[in-house]
């Protein structure tokens, strides 16, 4: 009983992890360390804070519970006087949340707790009573996409959130499946928001023709460049021909009926350039064996719930998109795990 208490506590509060890493990150905690150059003790770190001096005393718990869940390692600094203190660096982790860092995920962390995004999950009980596709319009009263298109600031917050994503994924996508993309003439990255992914591909493959399609306010103000270019429109309706068809992060925003919809349209614009092109998914593939890696599963468990809860989405296992793919005409895929907890998937017509 004494260990369920524990359990119970920890579900309780393990929302204290999530805002201790969001405080670091608001008060440039990283930064300060990072811009030191070398192990920072903790009153080098406090007197370097823009922090209110009587709250210098309690930066140490905060230090402790981040070092306590990776966020910090420690070494042994002397100080001024020669006398042995505990010096902090930041680890991979820390690292990726740095503005500078060039695969930095700081803007995707930040933006994903907007109490715009984050509030659905308070009426998510309610929803499970209610009618409405998600909890999102529970809290919001409009589904997501739409309401991207009536409010900027959500708007921006997705975007940017999403280029943050893409901009970390893009190199290795690129690096670890060149074969993927080598030979393709052109390819219509649906649902690409501001073209990062595809800026990349573009920039990497310069005889390969991208365009972006997404929503038009989504691509409204956006310029091309001589291989890339950006298209408003509606998935559900057509898809740009090309020997190939990506989609990064958009088949788990939808359901399987909107997901075979769009696969046909993908399948169509695939076809319609006569040879033989496939389709390029990036998402998940939900582990099934727990125990191979519990914290990837667990992670993989969090984001099924979180496009349940914006977008009336899921995470797929293997079988759940062969399924998917079978339904909607194309006769074969492979699964390339390289990117961690998402995988590249191709898919053929
Ligand atoms: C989760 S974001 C993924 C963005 C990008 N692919 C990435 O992963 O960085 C989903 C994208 O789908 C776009 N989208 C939603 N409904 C759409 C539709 N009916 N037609 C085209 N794009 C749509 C959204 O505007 C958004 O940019």
């Amino acid at each position: 009983m004494l260990k369920a208490q524990c359990h119970i506590w920890n579900h309780m509060y393990s929302f204290v992890n999530t805002v201790s890493l969001k405080c670091a990150v608001d008060l440039d905690i990283f930064e300060t360390i990072h811009k030191h150059g070398k192990p920072m003790s903790l009153s080098q770190l406090i007197a370097s804070l823009q922090i209110h001096p009587s709250k210098t005393t309690f930066i140490h718990r905060l230090i402790r519970i981040l070092t306590h869940s990776d966020f910090f390692a420690t070494t042994n600094v002397a100080d001024n006087n020669n006398e042995i203190e505990i010096g902090y660096v930041l680890t991979d982790s820390s690292m990726l949340l740095l503005k500078e860092h060039p695969l930095s995920i700081r803007t995707f962390f930040v933006n994903s707790l907007d109490p715009i995004l984050t509030n659905p999950w308070n009426k998510l009980s309610t929803w499970y009573k209610n009618e409405d596709p998600t909890p999102f319009e529970t809290e919001h009263g409009i589904m997501v996409w739409e309401y991207g298109g009536r409010e900027p600031r959500l708007n921006h917050l997705i975007n940017d959130a999403m280029a943050s994503d893409a901009r970390f994924i893009s190199e290795m996508v690129i690096e670890k499946c060149k074969g993927v993309f080598e030979g393709l003439e052109s390819l219509v990255d649906v649902g690409g928001g501001n073209g990062t992914l595809a800026k990349a591909i573009a920039k990497s493959f310069p005889q390969l023709e991208c365009t972006v399609l997404d929503q038009p306010h989504v691509v409204a103000d956006l310029e091309g460049s001589d291989n890339l270019k950006y298209v408003g429109g509606n998935m559900f309706e057509a898809i740009p021909p090309a020997d190939a068809v990506l989609m990064k992060g958009i088949l788990h925003d939808w359901n399987d009926k909107e997901c075979i919809n769009i696969l046909k349209k993908s399948n169509e614009a695939i076809l319609s350039k006569g040879k033989e092109g496939k389709l390029i998914i990036i998402d998940m593939v939900v582990q099934e064996d727990e125990k191979e890696d519990p914290e990837l599963v667990e992670t993989q468990l969090f984001f099924d719930l979180l496009m349940l809860v914006m977008a009336a989405g899921k995470e797929r296992s293997e079988k759940e998109w062969a399924k998917l793919f079978f339904s909607a005409g194309f006769s074969d895929y492979k699964i390339i795990p390289v990117l961690g907890m998402r995988s590249v998937i191709e898919v053929y017509p």
